[in-house]
């Protein structure tokens, strides 16, 4: 049998997990290379807050990692982003100020043992990154009612995120850095930069050239957190279920090889392999 996609055969669901990807007409699919770089921009993102160069962001690759965003799945088609891109010294200089107090803030919030680490982490780079984006969610964008955000009105602001993801991918892919910074007021974030009624700030981001990656993320090195076993977190037709018959045990066991493959040897080809 066929999916049609605008009169266009995408894949004939008859055929075998082997050759599912052979299916796919030859218009759609990826290559091995086209495979290997997509996922080694995903495991080779980081939040980057300290290793930002001055060097400018060229309007194309600008336009591109937005339009990246832009084209980011939305609850109903709804589309419920803005960018506000700023560049102005003046305007960080003031989000900075409302990153310290927050900052603080938070600080007081963590037991006493903790505390102090939490203040040694850097967690922005709004001054160092040449552009800084506040990404919206306007909740009025498609009217009262939106297909698929009926039953859970939150849909609308993950909706924004999946544009926050997808520019963040797309920023890694052309060797730009992004930081997201959440230590913020968001009601003297809406009011600093003249966000209306209605319209949510979802992401404050810091982005630029920087001088490297991390080959892990900060908050691991630092010893504030490990990053957890995804087998642990894989369950079977009930939440916290663990898996029931030999194909659950067999794709577990699976998962924690490539796991601890990702862990000790990083991102390698040969993780994306045929079978
Ligand atoms: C919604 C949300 C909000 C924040 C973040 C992320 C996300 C998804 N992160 C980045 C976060 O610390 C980071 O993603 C994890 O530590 C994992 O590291 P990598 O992103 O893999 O490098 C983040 N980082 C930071 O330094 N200051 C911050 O305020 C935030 N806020």
């Amino acid at each position: 049998m066929e999916i049609l996609n605008n009169n266009t055969v995408i894949a004939d669901i008859n055929s075998s997990a082997a050759d599912r990807q052979g299916a796919v007409s030859e218009a759609f699919r990826f290559s091995d290379g086209d495979r290997r770089a997509l996922y080694q921009t995903i495991f080779s993102r980081r939040d980057v807050r300290g290793q930002f160069l001055q060097d400018s962001i060229p309007e194309s690759v600008l336009s591109r990692v937005l339009m990246a965003a832009h084209y980011a799945p939305s609850v109903g088609f709804m589309q419920p982003w803005n960018f506000v891109v700023i560049k102005s010294g003046e305007t960080k200089q003031q989000v900075r100020r409302l990153f310290d107090k927050a900052h603080n803030e938070a600080a007081e919030m963590f037991p006493a043992d903790k505390r102090e680490v939490y203040r040694n982490l850097k967690l922005e780079g709004i001054l160092e990154a040449p552009i800084n984006i506040c990404i919206t969610c306007d909740k009025q964008r498609a009217g009262p009612v939106v297909v698929g955000r009926t039953h859970i009105p939150e849909m609308d602001v993950y909706s924004s995120v999946c544009a926050v993801q997808n520019l963040w991918l797309a920023a890694r892919a052309e060797g730009l850095g992004l930081g997201w910074v959440s230590i913020l007021d968001p009601l003297s974030l809406k009011e600093l930069l003249e966000i209306p009624e209605g319209v949510v700030p979802v992401a404050y981001i810091c982005l630029g050239y920087v001088s490297r990656f991390f080959d892990k993320p900060e908050l691991q090195s630092a010893g504030w957190r490990p990053r957890l076993p995804l087998a642990e977190l894989v369950n079977f037709e009930r939440y916290g279920r663990p898996a029931g018959d030999d194909s659950g045990e067999k794709l577990l066991a699976r998962i924690s090889s490539d796991q601890q493959e990702l862990e000790t040897k990083g991102y390698q080809p040969g993780f994306v392999s045929a079978e």
